[in-house]
């Protein structure tokens, strides 16, 4: 059974004076999967420590699950799953042993113990692996079975920080899919730690942009990436053009338009693909902007004229 969690003026001040996390309300529904993204150092796995147990609120901060006060309960009490950077797998246990560790801690019966192994091998696409040592697993495969760990307890809440952070690009792409695919299918409640902002657009159902200790934008990936609310959030979740003043906008509000009002000098031009990225000066600006055709690549050194969409125009205070 999936839980609901909330944050209540929760504030973090380390013993050094340092301050992690500046009061915050935060709620995460039953059931929905959340990404706190933000640079580094911006209280990310402050706040999800703070969920955890593994950190206690200042004064004043209440920790809430299902509407209960969890605040003074310690981590083991909490009923969570936890996937932390190093995953630390039990390297003397086999791969059963690691999924299995969690329900004999808590007295769960050999049947039922075998039974729920056998699922999570197979929701984590481990079969076949079961009895091996977890020095013989790939990096994939080892970040496979610390899911299946956390996840074979049935925890009501499940924590992950940066996953998938010693992965190279592909395999992340890959299990980032698997991971999106088993938490729907099992409804638990997920809040995940990442500065990939790819990451948490294809896995966060919700993100939670965070800046400097403070929430920024709480919203749906396409609200904080075609609504951001301010200069930072918009240049954190991708390209951001400078049009001038206070004006913005993405790569793809802009279309190559003899008609149009921005001229621009072609600097260089990208193959990535599906289409091309071509990054130009508007004529008297500073700041270059980038677009994206699909076709006919423009030459470096041309001249073009480029289209705004008007009511793509971002507004955002510097
Ligand atoms: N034990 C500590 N003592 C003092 N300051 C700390 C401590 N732990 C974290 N901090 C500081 O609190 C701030 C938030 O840290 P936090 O680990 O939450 O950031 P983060 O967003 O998770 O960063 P990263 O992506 O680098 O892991 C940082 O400025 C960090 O240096």
């Amino acid at each position: 059974m999936s839980i609901s969690a909330r944050l209540e003026a929760c504030a973090r001040t380390f013993a050094d004076g340092t301050v992690g996390l500046h009061p915050t309300t935060l709620d995460f529904p039953a059931g929905s999967v959340t990404a706190l993204l933000g640079p580094s150092g911006c209280g990310k796995t402050t706040t999800l420590r703070l969920l955890a147990g593994l950190a206690a609120p200042d004064r004043g901060g209440r920790v809430l699950f299902d509407g209960q006060d969890v605040t003074r309960l310690p981590v083991e009490k909490r009923g969570i799953g936890m996937v932390f950077q190093g995953y630390a797998l039990f390297p003397n246990r086999d791969v059963a042993g690691n999924i299995g560790f969690g329900l004999e801690v808590r007295g769960v019966s050999r049947a039922e113990r075998d039974r729920r192994v056998a699922e999570m091998l197979r929701l984590t696409r481990l079969e076949g692996l079961a009895s091996r040592r977890i020095d013989q697993l790939s990096g994939g495969q080892r970040q496979r079975v610390a899911l299946a760990r956390a996840l074979a307890p049935a925890p009501g809440l499940l924590l992950l920080d940066e996953p998938f952070g010693a992965l190279d690009a592909r395999l992340r792409d890959t299990l980032r899919g698997e991971l999106a695919a088993l938490l729907e299918a099992l409804g638990v409640t997920a809040v995940f730690v990442t500065h990939d902002q790819a990451e948490a657009m294809a896995l966060g159902r919700r993100i939670v942009v965070m800046e400097a200790g403070r929430v920024a934008q709480t919203g749906t990936p396409e609200e904080v990436y075609r609504r951001p609310s301010t200069r930072f959030v918009g240049q954190f979740l991708g390209t951001l053009n400078h049009l001038g003043q206070d004006r913005f906008c993405r790569p793809e509000a802009l279309r190559v338009d003899p008609g149009g009002a921005i001229p621009a000098t072609v600097r260089a031009c990208f193959f990535e693909g599906g289409r091309y990225r071509v990054i130009a000066l508007p004529e008297g600006g500073d700041s270059e902007i980038t677009f994206e055709i699909a076709a006919s690549p423009p030459m470096p050194g041309s001249r073009l004229r480029l289209a705004v969409e008007a009511e793509a125009v971002l507004r955002l205070p510097a």
